[in-house]
């Protein structure tokens, strides 16, 4: 789904930058830039060089901003550095700040692209922390070529400082932004092999994307910081590279008693990342939970994070692909060891007439949440491979033709290499590096520990009880695990749909309600009947 609808309103890259008067005003971008046979000015996104001039050049033509992104280094993604900025400044605006006067920033990057965007627009001083040298002085070459020493000021910190020492005591802050590092330690470097092909050429150096425990781990310790911190920040924030650090954060803040929330999301053309916001200030003064947020689907945090309704028994009939009880415990312990990193431990359970099965299961890493993503994609890359592989035999079909008397040029060839993902509208989306990983390192603490129960249910009247009518009972039981309750009911919800009864399930639901309905009616309803019945045996 195109997502750039849900762009921020006052995003400029709502509209798509025009490449073609960017290719006539820069030489160095046009040099970069490809035009097709229709005259149509295009950049390849998977060229990590045309990327990095792309930022470069919209930097400078739409904020008169000089900057130099290092080879190596992640290259920032400007409608999502702007979505961020833009929230920041609905959430400033909705506490009454009109003027973002004073800010901090984490983890500020080789480009210093946050502080250098918000001093030029907003002419905010910003106070940004980075723990990389290399990166360090990269950020100050930045900020000295635009004169904006005045207003940013770059604090080299070591990598366990994250928010509270790496602030001055006696000066308050509008608010603190964070892009934090997204995976964990073992996450790239394991699973190169296995990453889908990303839609933009990847940018960054190990030491921008990874940190240990992952962006999840970090943001918990900003979390904990600012909670000493308290109001000595008025608003504090970050991105989120993942929907599940989202829900797993929404809790983890719960449980600290952090009410003051609010997240958004940040669409580009194809990426969605999150912003999550809280205050220590009371409602009265700010109320986050009132400020102005985007959402491209209805908000679903509030069911996943919900608990309250586990655990719930999903019965379902044993139908067509299976025969049996024991062909579901069958696949079930195939699609469990595919998604690796989850150790699987059968229980025993006392033998009576009925079958069942139970196992407890130890999840080390979230294999589940995006594994229907990742077919859809493959299948995507087989479809386009069998494109190719026709357009190649179609080329060669052609070239033969020539070799028999028509002279084909180049340009005569179909384009087999082109990318069908690169769409001039991405002016230049953040490197997807941030595809799930499935190494098998076990961490200490699981995300993750719950039991799993199969039962055969039986009905009732023996002579009913024939395979069509045989009907099996899942039950899945949290028992403990970082993730909580969330991750519980994400992998509920991957088993429902490889069982391919989230229909069934959905009709049971319904027609439950609707009784439910019916009923409740039916006692309104014939409260009048009743009492007229009374009114009438009465009168009798
Ligand atoms: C994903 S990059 C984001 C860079 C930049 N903010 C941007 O949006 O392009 C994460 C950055 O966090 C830095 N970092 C990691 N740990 C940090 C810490 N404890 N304090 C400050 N920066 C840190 C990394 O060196 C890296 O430059």
């Amino acid at each position: 789904m195109n997502l750039r609808k849900f762009m921020h309103p006052r995003n400029k890259y709502r509209d798509k930058p025009d490449f073609k008067k960017l290719a006539i005003l820069y030489p160095e971008f046009g040099r970069n830039a490809i035009t097709d046979l229709t005259g149509k000015v295009k950049i390849n996104f998977k060229n990590e060089e045309s990327l990095r001039v792309l930022t470069r050049i919209l930097l400078k033509h739409d904020f008169g901003l000089e900057v130099e992104i290092p080879k190596e280094k992640l290259v920032p993604a400007l409608p999502l550095r702007l979505n961020y900025i833009l929230w920041i400044e609905d959430l400033l605006r909705h506490f009454g700040l009109t003027d973002i006067s004073l800010a901090h920033g984490l983890d500020i990057g080789a480009v210093c692209i946050y502080p250098l965007l918000l001093a030029k627009i907003y002419g905010c001083r910003m106070i940004g922390t980075e723990i990389q040298q290399s990166s360090i002085e990269s950020a100050l070459k930045n900020v000295k070529c635009n004169n904006l020493q005045d207003l940013i000021q770059v604090i080299p910190v070591s990598k366990d400082t994250i928010l509270e020492n790496a602030v001055p005591k006696n000066e308050t802050y509008s608010f603190s932004m964070c892009n934090p590092p997204f995976f964990e330690t073992n996450e790239v470097s394991e699973n190169n092999g296995q990453r889908l092909p990303p839609r933009n050429a990847p940018t960054g150096c190990k030491d921008e994307l990874i940190v240990e425990g992952g962006e999840q781990k970090f943001v918990l310790k900003i979390i904990e910081d600012s909670m000493k911190m308290g109001d000595q920040i008025k608003i504090y924030t970050t991105m989120l590279g993942r929907k599940a650090s989202l829900l797993f954060l929404l809790n983890e803040m719960a449980k600290k008693n952090i009410s003051n929330v609010a997240w958004t999301e940040f669409c580009q053309g194809n990426t969605k990342r999150w912003g999550l916001a809280w205050t220590f200030l009371s409602r009265d003064i700010l109320d986050l939970t009132k400020a102005p947020v985007i959402r491209s689907k209805p908000d679903d945090t509030k069911t996943k994070r919900s608990t309250d309704r586990l655990p719930v028994d999903l019965i379902f009939p044993i139908q067509d692909p299976f025969f049996s009880c024991d062909d579901v415990v069958k696949v079930l312990k195939t699609w469990i060891s595919d998604l690796n990193q989850i150790k699987m431990e059968s229980l025993h359970i006392e033998e009576n007439e009925t079958k069942n099965w139970a196992c407890r299961l130890t999840c080390y890493k979230d294999t589940w949440s995006h594994a229907r993503k990742k077919r859809r994609m493959v299948k995507a890359q087989e479809t386009n491979a069998k494109k190719i592989c026709t357009a190649e035999s179609t080329a060669q079909t052609q070239l033969k033709t020539s070799d028999s008397g028509k002279i084909v040029s180049e340009a005569d060839l179909p384009n087999i290499t082109s990318d069908k993902n690169n769409d001039s509208v991405n002016v230049n989306e953040e490197p997807s590096t941030l595809v799930d990983s499935s190494s098998k390192t076990e961490s200490a603490d699981p995300l993750l520990v719950c039991s799993l129960l199969l039962t055969e249910m039986k009905n009732e009247n023996e002579e009913c009880n024939t395979e069509e009518t045989k009907r099996l009972c899942m039950r899945m039981i949290y028992e403990k695990g970082h993730g909580g309750k969330n991750s519980l009911e994400m992998f509920r919800q991957y088993l429902i749909n490889k069982l391919n009864v989230r229909e069934y399930l959905q009709k049971q639901g319904s027609s439950k309600a609707s009784k439910r309905k019916k009923k409740k009616l039916k006692k309104c309803e014939p409260a009048s009947l009743a009492s007229s019945v009374q009114n009438d045996s009465s009168n009798k």
